[in-house]
């Protein structure tokens, strides 16, 4: 989880691959209108929102159910959201990718070919929720190379066995 730009895809994928899970991007679960919505530069509302953590929350159950381990990348800026995702699940994680607007936005000007303008950072911003302790977060810092996350993640997730 995390605001647009932040890394979700970026560490999502890096950090599937180190476990040897599959990767999803939320992105893909978005109704056409949702991404049209934000690539004209209109904030999603939460109406907006709803079916499209449900069919990310239904994808969950079904790589459960299927014994597929996943990394999946989601704004998930609010804790309703978040609610929907791990619906009581212990086997969901929660990672939050934390870092400063500047270096977002930096990040957000520099990136190619995305639907989402940079100029919907301060909305998503607006909308974010950290996660609280009860949610036991998996937080790691931005502000270092993608493998360094990766490490930091791996090393919080604390992976008994696989
Ligand atoms: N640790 C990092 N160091 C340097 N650049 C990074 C790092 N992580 C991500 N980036 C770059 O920052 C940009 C934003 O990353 P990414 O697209 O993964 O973010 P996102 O949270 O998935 O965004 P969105 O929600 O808009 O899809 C990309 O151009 C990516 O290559
Ligand atoms: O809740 C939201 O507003 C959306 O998930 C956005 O965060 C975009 O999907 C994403 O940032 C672009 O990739």
């Amino acid at each position: 989880m995390g605001v647009s730009g932040s890394g979700k895809s970026t560490i999502a994928d890096h950090l599937a691959k180190r476990l040897g899970w599959r990767y999803e991007d939320g992105d893909r679960f978005h109704p056409p209108a949702n991404v049209a919505k934000m690539s004209a530069g209109h904030p999603l509302t939460d109406e907006d929102r709803w079916p499209w953590l449900k069919a990310i929350a239904d994808e969950i159950d079904r790589l459960a159910a299927s014994d597929e381990r996943a990394v999946i990348a989601c704004s998930a800026l609010k804790r309703a959201y978040r609610d929907i995702l791990v619906h009581g699940r212990e086997d969901v994680r929660i990672v939050f990718l934390q870092g400063t607007q500047e270096l977002i936005a930096q990040r957000l000007a520099a990136r190619k070919g995305h639907f989402m303008p940079p100029g919907l950072l301060a909305s998503q911003l607006r909308t974010l929720e950290p996660p609280g302790s009860d949610e036991r977060p998996i937080k790691v810092s931005i502000d270092t190379p993608v493998e360094a996350i990766v490490d930091d993640i791996v090393s919080q997730l604390n992976l008994v066995s696989q």
